[in-house]
């Protein structure tokens, strides 16, 4: 009973701190002026995978209580979402002004190439850290479907951003980024 009765407010604050920190760290590195709500990053289809998750979680908490009380896997979800939160703050505040929320498809002046601090161990930490996070707040409701299905998904959405992404970078950076890709590893897993 203990376990269960933290998982719920455990989530919720998580979902607070992660979306409220993003937000202000967004206003603080870019000016008031140019984040918009998006920067909350709140999308519809977040929306549809928090409110199963939250299904999920009722459902079996109503069916069966006692998979919600395997306290030390709960726990390591926990220790998950932390680590997560911290590896994409680090993520967000070693890039600065290169961190935005949106791919940029033109170079802009102050877009400079980051490969130091926490970019110097993997390319993406800021996807990583929020692969991390997401799998880790399923983790911590200990529901096993929403588990497979958030790696899945948050796994899928990377895997197809990043090539994306690291396209413009480098027509960007050319072959800075070229060489930079070839040393360090994307951060997500079977992502070159
Ligand atoms: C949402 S941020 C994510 C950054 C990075 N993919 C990560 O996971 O930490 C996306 C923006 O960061 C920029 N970006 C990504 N890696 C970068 C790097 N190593 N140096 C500078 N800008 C980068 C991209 O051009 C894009 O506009």
């Amino acid at each position: 009973m203990d376990t269960a009765i933290r998982q719920l407010p455990q989530m919720f604050l998580a979902i607070c701190f992660f979306h409220i920190s993003e937000y202000f760290l967004a206003i603080t590195i870019h000016g008031r002026r140019n984040v918009t709500l998006q920067s909350l990053l709140i999308s519809k289809n977040y929306i549809v995978a928090m409110f199963f998750s939250l299904l999920e979680y009722l459902v079996e908490y109503s069916f069966f209580p006692e998979l919600k009380e395997r306290w030390w896997l709960s726990n390591l979800g926990l220790f998950l979402v932390v680590i997560g939160e911290v590896i994409r703050k680090m993520a967000i505040v070693t890039a600065g002004r290169s961190f935005t929320h949106l791919i940029k498809i033109r170079h802009e002046e102050h877009h400079k190439l980051v490969t130091h601090g926490i970019y110097r161990f993997v390319r993406h930490p800021g996807y990583c850290g929020f692969l991390i996070w997401s799998v880790g707040t399923q983790i911590m409701l200990i529901n096993p479907i929403s588990t497979v299905a958030y790696t899945l998904v948050v796994w899928r959405f990377f895997a197809g951003r990043i090539p994306y992404e690291e396209n413009y970078l480098r027509r960007f950076f050319g072959n800075e980024y070229g060489q930079y890709a070839q040393r360090v590893p994307s951060g997500i897993p079977f992502v070159k």
